[in-house]
């Protein structure tokens, strides 16, 4: 057979393929109908994301996942799927930090898939005030970023917010140089983020030493200009270039790749156990000598491992501490349990902002 022969035979395969895999996704999306008509009659229409479940999917296609995509890949084609089947029950509204084009939305994008309405706010506190109201379902919010400096805002919100935390996204933070024309002569300004222009800071010194850098409040907002003036380019995402038509000049010019955020997804409901669960909590002290050391003894007595604590004033008093902690588990499984109740016994103050599954996409 000739190359030209081959290629024919090879694409009839793909199309019988793809006409299956077509007939496949349909008859899953009718089997989520199926589910949102069972949820429906029993009443459970606020349940009909489940966080736990689609987790369990995801870690099963990770791990079934014979190649040669990637397990990355491959979870991210059936969250894909989850998402467009989800949206025939009913379309997931998230509040996102915005503008467009931020990492948070990518972030957003990652967790929930495409098949969503999302709305850009200007702050975190209005995100949380969004979901609060029931005018989102669920809101987006970086909690440890290295690009938007806004971590321990996140945090605070907390303490006042009944919000619960109900899942995590882990973003890569991957930069480029975005411009409309199509390499980097004639560029006089480069707009982002100062986060992000500190990341690039190498690069853009061997590069592009001669073009004014201008830090904005967000690499949404750096696209945004980059579009509308000449002899501009913009450091930002994938996302931000796809949003505003510019082209990658150069690509991932950060200089320290491997560079990821982490983000919580925050709602009105609580999320069963997955079994690949974290736990965060709110947790505080009085300040006493080896008073955090006896506060977190429980963890330790019972097996359970703590991934992140993070101290901050509490505004309740001068001598208390607020601690915000991770640990592994969810707050229904007995050894988490045990633990909390022992933890709530030492601590002054003690708040479960949500157990959720551990990030999979
Ligand atoms: C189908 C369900 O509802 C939703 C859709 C899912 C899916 O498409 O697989 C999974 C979990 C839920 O978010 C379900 O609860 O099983």
């Amino acid at each position: 057979m000739n190359e030209s022969d081959q290629l024919k035979t090879i694409r009839e395969r793909i199309d019988r393929i793809d006409d299956q895999l077509l007939e496949l996704i349909s008859e899953r999306a009718r089997c989520a109908q199926d589910v949102a008509r069972i949820k429906q009659v029993a009443g459970e229409m606020n349940d009909f994301y489940r966080p736990d479940r689609e987790a369990q999917i995801l870690a099963r296609v990770r791990e079934l996942n014979p190649g040669p995509l990637s397990d990355d890949e491959a979870a991210r084609l059936i969250r894909e799927v989850m998402s467009a089947c989800l949206a025939l029950e009913k379309p997931l509204t998230i509040a996102f930090l915005g503008p467009e084009g931020t990492f948070t939305q990518a972030a957003a994008l990652r967790h929930f898939g495409h098949s969503i309405q999302s709305t850009a706010l200007g702050s975190i506190d209005l995100v949380f005030r969004e979901v609060e109201s029931g005018s989102a379902h669920y809101g987006v919010v970086p909690v440890e970023n290295s690009t938007e400096g806004v971590v321990n805002h996140t945090l605070d919100m907390f303490m006042r917010s009944p919000l619960h935390i109900c899942g995590e996204v882990q973003q890569r933070i991957e930069l480029h140089l975005l411009g409309k024309g199509s390499d980097t002569s004639g560029i006089r300004r480069v707009y982002s983020h100062q986060q992000s222009l500190a990341q690039c800071r190498e690069w853009l010194d061997t590069n592009l030493l001669q073009a004014e850098r201008i830090a904005v409040s967000s690499n949404g907002e750096a696209a945004r200009r980059a579009a509308a003036e000449p002899d501009s380019a913009a450091v930002a995402s994938e996302t931000a270039a796809e949003l505003y038509g510019l082209n990658r000049l150069a690509r991932n010019i950060e200089d320290e790749p491997g560079n990821t955020t982490r983000f919580l997804v925050i709602g009105r409901q609580t999320v069963a156990p997955s079994g690949q669960d974290k736990t965060s909590l709110l947790v505080s002290v009085r300040n006493e000598p080896g008073a955090l050391y006896t506060l977190l003894a429980p963890f330790n007595e019972h097996g359970i491992s703590m991934t992140r604590i993070e101290s901050r004033p509490s505004r309740r008093g001068v001598w208390d501490y607020v601690f915000f902690v991770d640990i592994e588990g969810h707050a229904g499984d007995a050894q988490v349990a045990a633990a909390l109740a022992e933890l709530e016994q030492r601590a002054s103050f003690l708040k479960v902002l949500g157990s959720y599954p551990r990030a999979q996409v």
